[in-house]
């Protein structure tokens, strides 16, 4: 069965496409959308050999001559030296302005690969294809592309939106147990702002089992609610901000962390620790972190981590792009369903987890 679904930003509208197998067939779908060229798959170390060389050989035999470029797995690769022999090898196989890159892999893939087409060449065009479950729930769409700086996650990129995605769930099988559990923490974020059917659907993921067998319902819903929001605002000036829910926590222990945790881990941490500040300030009705923390756990998602009120966790705090004149603008829920925002001082944010920091285990 194929879902569809619309992402419509003022720049440059496309389809989302989820369909089981659909990696199989990956030239059928590429002929949709693009004009025989030449392609270049980039991929990483984990999912090239697992998806990549048959992906290529189909591609190359409908006449799109296609090469395949292999980065190292892991959020290192989001570096300036990764994008520059990214960049630096795209022209040396002549790649031109009316060819296309296939970002094929996980958000690290898609964020890398989506910002090398953003600027190579002033812009070429960009099919994403996610692999894990993150990807598939969030980073595949919305057109955010990133390099991270030792300073902090994601401070240099660009807003370049694909001309095409297509999410194959049936690839998720070979995704291990703990990468499954960290996509979810972006599906709990989406699920507990939109709320209703979406959140209560949340209730019947006890296992990674469950969470398997559902995923082509939560990618689906999470996919929706995410293509409304960069519909209505492409470029993060307003609406676009409660994505982030979770993410200004979750991006200072990710650094501090230094690799330990993976970004839905720390997104998992965020939601919890942000959840439990505001119904501190009776912003959010008490027992709200609790549920939250049920299903967190139920998939064995972290509410705490040791990096949580390091010197390198508040610097990083520091770096938080919605960090304006010493006010940092969070979003809080006032209840399931109804996120809002919030402008806290930052010193209050440093006190807050100088002095309340709960459980520090999972
Ligand atoms: N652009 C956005 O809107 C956005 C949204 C959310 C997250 N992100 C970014 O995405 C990144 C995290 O993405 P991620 O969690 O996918 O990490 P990742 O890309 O590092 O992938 C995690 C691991 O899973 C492996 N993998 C991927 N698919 C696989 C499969 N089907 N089978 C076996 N192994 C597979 C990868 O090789 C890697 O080792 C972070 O950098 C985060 O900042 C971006
Ligand atoms: O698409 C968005 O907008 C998001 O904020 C999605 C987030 O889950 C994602 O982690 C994103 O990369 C964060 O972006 P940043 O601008 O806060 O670095
Ligand atoms: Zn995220």
């Amino acid at each position: 069965m194929t879902q569809t679904i619309k992402v419509e930003p003022r720049s440059h509208p496309y389809t989302v496409k989820i369909i089981f197998q659909g990696l199989r067939h990956l030239e059928t779908h590429i002929s949709r959308v693009w004009s025989k060229r030449q392609i270049v798959i980039i991929t990483d170390e984990h999912v090239g050999p697992l998806y990549a060389q048959q992906a290529c050989a189909h591609l190359s035999a409908a006449g799109y001559p296609t090469k395949v470029l292999t980065i190292p797995a892991g959020e290192q690769s989001k570096s300036w030296s990764q994008l520059e022999k990214v960049v630096n090898q795209l022209a040396a196989w002549h790649l031109s302005r009316t060819d296309g890159i296939i970002a094929l892999g996980g958000g690290v893939v898609g964020d890398l690969a989506g910002f090398a087409a953003s600027i190579y060449l002033r812009g070429i065009a960009v099919i994403q294809v996610p692999t894990s479950l993150l990807a598939q729930v969030d980073s595949s769409v919305g057109g955010k592309t990133a390099i991270d700086l030792p300073t902090g996650k994601n401070l240099v990129g660009t807003f370049y939106q694909p001309d095409f995605v297509l999410i194959d769930p049936a690839v998720l099988q070979t995704l291990p147990q703990r990468l499954l559990a960290e996509g979810y923490g972006e599906i709990l974020k989406c699920a507990i702002m939109a709320g209703s059917d979406f959140w209560n659907l949340t209730a019947h993921i006890q296992s990674c089992t469950a969470l398997l067998q559902a995923a082509p319902q939560l990618i689906s819903a999470s996919v929706s609610f995410k293509a409304a929001v960069v519909t209505a605002d492409e470029t993060e000036t307003q609406q676009r901000q409660l994505l982030n829910l979770g993410h200004t926590v979750g991006h200072a222990v990710e650094i501090a962390a230094a690799g330990r945790l993976f970004h839905g881990e720390a997104v998992a941490i965020g939601l919890y620790q942000l959840t439990r500040l505001f119904e501190k300030k009776q912003l959010t009705p008490n027992g709200t972190s609790t549920l939250l923390a049920q299903r967190l756990q139920a998939l064995g998602l972290p509410l705490a981590d040791p990096a949580l009120g390091t010197p390198a966790f508040y610097q990083a705090l520091q770096h938080d792009k919605k960090l304006k004149q010493q006010q940092l603008t969070l979003i809080y829920l006032k209840k399931i369903g109804h996120p809002a925002f919030y402008e806290l001082p930052l010193a209050e944010a440093m006190t807050w987890f100088k002095h309340e920091l709960p459980q520090r285990s999972h």
